[in-house]
């Protein structure tokens, strides 16, 4: 048998590669990753009891402040500033128009999510030079008899379109709030289409905080060549379901991948540059790729996600998942094609329009949809304006 050390004991044979493995297991397992990973949300070591309140509580606190600072920003500008008449972007077939679909929030509204994100984007587009990188249109869904006033605040500043009258009374028909948000959806794709006629179009929700990089990353994706070929691209998955153990076919393989790679490299490692005598057998091969495997999942696979932010190339597009649509690229004329598409489907609780989606993609002859890992953007909605909310919103 191949010998990792040389360690021996009357009782037990310290030298034998299963006692080491074990040793191995138990180090890990049991003592560094429980120091390293119990305070990280999203690692099955996370001490859920004991951490859990208090990071909801900060989160909550960090995203009120940002909001209230997100209205002092728009009500001064909207107050102070001559700004630019919104309307002249009607003409300009941008190469990327970005809209907002937002509708009055009653639970949650002073987190002014809206603000946040459009301030957020005002902000990365003034980054972006002369030439700008996207067009704003805000879509304001509305249809109550109160007023969406986060909207209203920014009227000068971007385009904010609503529905005419009568298609407001073809509204209140809708059947359920799920059927009701497609259609609203729909409203908005097909509104960005006929004013603009974009070259492409990104549709956030109003919860969809844009992150830092989110103009050369979608620069970046646009240029790759399966954009050419697909209907959308999603630009975020909840980190809850990021795991390798929600079974999606490509994370499978990225994990075996994963094990493989890592094992290779803590192979190299040992018979290269330790003092032990190893000898490399299969069965080695085999149980360091289990481990690395181990490691990567039990540590959480969204922080691994986290290292190919280095650079826009390392972003990765796989098979789109299935749940929600916070975010979402619609290269070329797809999102026309998707308000044809979602206009003939029928959405119901347990079928809202992120599962109609999917299940239109996989359907439908020639049309592929995907997603990009890490999330471009950030979600701060704590509360839903479609579901009902827990009395303190969590973080999972
Ligand atoms: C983070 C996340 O998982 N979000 C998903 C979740 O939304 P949520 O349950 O988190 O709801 P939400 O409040 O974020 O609303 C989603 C979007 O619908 C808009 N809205 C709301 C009410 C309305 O009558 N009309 C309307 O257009 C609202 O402005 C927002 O842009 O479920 C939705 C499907 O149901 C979508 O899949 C969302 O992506």
């Amino acid at each position: 048998m191949p010998r990792w050390g040389t360690c021996t004991s009357k009782h037990f044979r310290w030298s034998s590669p299963v006692a080491q493995g074990v040793v191995l297991c138990v180090l890990t397992f049991g003592v560094i990753l429980p120091i390293c990973c119990h305070r990280l949300l999203y690692s099955h070591y996370f001490l859920k009891s004991v951490y859990l309140d208090s990071l909801s509580d900060a989160s909550l606190q960090k995203s009120y402040d940002r909001g209230q600072e997100a209205l002092h920003f728009w009500e001064s500008a909207a107050s102070t500033k001559s700004l630019k008449d919104p309307l002249e972007t009607d003409a300009k077939k941008p190469d990327l128009l970005i809209t907002i679909v937002t509708s009055r929030r009653t639970e949650g509204r002073d987190y002014h999510y809206l603000l946040q994100v459009a301030q957020q984007l005002k902000s990365l587009l003034k980054a972006c030079g002369d030439k700008p990188c996207a067009e704003v249109m805000l879509c304001d869904v509305e249809s109550g008899p109160s007023l969406n006033e986060d909207a209203l605040l920014m009227e000068k500043e971007f385009l904010v379109v609503r529905r005419s009258p009568d298609e407001r009374w073809n509204n209140k028909d809708v059947a359920n709030i799920f059927e009701k948000e497609k259609r609203d959806y729909v409203f908005c794709l097909r509104k960005g289409w006929h004013l603009m006629r974009p070259k492409n179009v990104v549709v956030l929700e109003d919860d969809a905080l844009p992150m830092t990089d989110f103009f050369p990353l979608i620069k970046n994706l646009l240029s790759r060549r399966f954009a050419l070929n697909t209907l959308y691209v999603k630009l975020y998955h909840p980190e809850r379901l990021q795991r390798y153990w929600n079974p999606e076919p490509y994370r499978i393989l990225e994990w075996l991948g994963l094990g493989l790679f890592g094992a290779t490299i803590l192979i190299l490692l040992l018979s290269h540059c330790t003092p032990l005598s190893f000898t490399f057998s299969p069965l080695h091969l085999l149980f360091l790729t289990l481990y690395i495997m181990a490691v990567s999942e039990l540590a959480g696979r969204h922080y691994l996600l986290e290292i190919r932010r280095l650079s826009p190339q390392l972003y990765a597009v796989s098979p789109a998942t299935e749940c929600c649509t916070p975010a979402m690229l619609y290269p070329g004329n797809a999102s026309i094609r998707v308000a044809q598409y979602l206009d003939q489907a029928f959405c119901a609780k347990g079928n809202a329009k992120d599962m109609v989606l999917y299940k239109i993609a996989r359907s439908m002859p020639g049309e592929k949809a995907h997603s990009v890992e890490p999330n471009i953007i950030k979600h701060i909605g704590a509360y839903s304006s479609i579901r009902t909310n827990p009395p303190l919103p969590r973080l999972i």
